[in-house]
């Protein structure tokens, strides 16, 4: 299990996170979400011990990641901009993972090496970007680590690699209880892949929420009664938010679905539908209710 705790970063002047705690168990997917600048690669690069916090503490498993060769061992992290040595083929960096993380498959490095179709006797640097990143997901895959960190790990890749890749991290999520952390600025991207997601703004954690838990806990629902909408049900409801058109109520509501059929059923409604609700409904609402405007945070 991944434990930060009250982490904090500045870079000189600048406080580049505040005060952020986040768990992340094994087996687990963690999207982190947030505009830029906001302190996504910063938090993933301490997890990675790239970075060593201000203050504060990160523990994989029980111990402290920064200066901890042999726990970097089972971390990879992919970064924007993936490093490879200059003039190096795959197969030549293949070697080099293999000799440095213990977990290295080279029958797992020939497959994906088959499967994406690349060439691993030509040398990376002359691959395109998209090609790039296919590499590094080859490599960091073979490597077979207990974390993988993702900063920004979809940028590049084509709709058909994109699902690809996700396949092959739900695959070692589900067999080796591999735990990964994505940074992204896309909800939809992480609605797909994550379980957990957290929304970083200027340095805080602002939000974070297991994802199975927000949907069944939050439901779009549309109404509409004969005469007036009864004042005394949606003062008793915990409504998020709420428009009308037209006769057709339409409300954002947090509970238990089947509680809340119930509920409504004893006044009677002509139209009771519940309607599917996408993440990024749930996080307008509720981050507008904590007063900040989501198109700032994410865009
Ligand atoms: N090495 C560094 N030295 C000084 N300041 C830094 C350094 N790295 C990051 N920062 C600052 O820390 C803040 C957070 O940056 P960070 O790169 O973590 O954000 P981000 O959420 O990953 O952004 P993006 O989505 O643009 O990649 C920014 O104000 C940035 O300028």
């Amino acid at each position: 299990m991944i434990k930060i705790s009250n982490v904090r970063k500045e870079f000189q002047e600048i406080e580049a996170i505040e005060n952020v705690s986040i768990h992340v168990n094994k087996g687990s997917i963690y999207g982190l979400l947030g505009s830029n600048g906001a302190g996504k690669t910063t938090l993933l690069k301490m997890i990675a011990g790239i970075y060593e916090q201000s203050e504060g503490s990160i523990l994989i498993d029980g111990r402290v990641v920064y200066e901890n060769p042999s726990l970097k061992q089972e971390i990879i992290i992919i970064q924007d901009t993936p490093f490879f040595i200059p003039q190096y083929t795959l197969k030549q960096m293949g070697k080099v993972y293999r000799s440095f993380y213990p977990n290295w498959s080279e029958e797992r490095f020939k497959q994906l090496a088959a499967d994406f179709n690349l060439d691993v006797t030509k040398k990376i640097h002359k691959f395109s970007k998209g090609i790039q990143r296919q590499a590094a997901f080859i490599l960091a895959l073979s490597a077979q680590p207990s974390v993988l960190i993702l900063d920004e790990p979809m940028d590049g890749l084509d709709p058909v690699m994109r699902k690809k890749v996700k396949s092959l991290i739900f695959e070692d999520v589900a067999d080796r209880e591999m735990s990964v952390l994505i940074s992204s600025h896309n909800l939809k991207e992480v609605e797909d892949i994550c379980d957990h997601v957290g929304i970083l703004h200027k340095g805080k954690m602002i939000l974070e929420r297991d994802l199975d838990d927000l949907k069944s806990d939050t439901h779009k629902i549309q109404l509409a009664f004969k005469g007036e909408i009864p004042q005394q049900l949606i003062s008793s409801l915990d409504i998020v938010h709420q428009e009308k058109r037209g006769s057709i109520f339409i409300c954002i509501v947090k509970g238990l679905e089947e509680e809340l059929l119930t509920k409504i059923q004893t006044y009677h409604p002509v139209i009771l539908d519940i309607l599917p609700l996408t993440l990024e409904e749930i996080f307008l609402y509720e981050m507008e209710d904590a007063g900040y405007a989501v198109q700032n945070i994410l865009d």
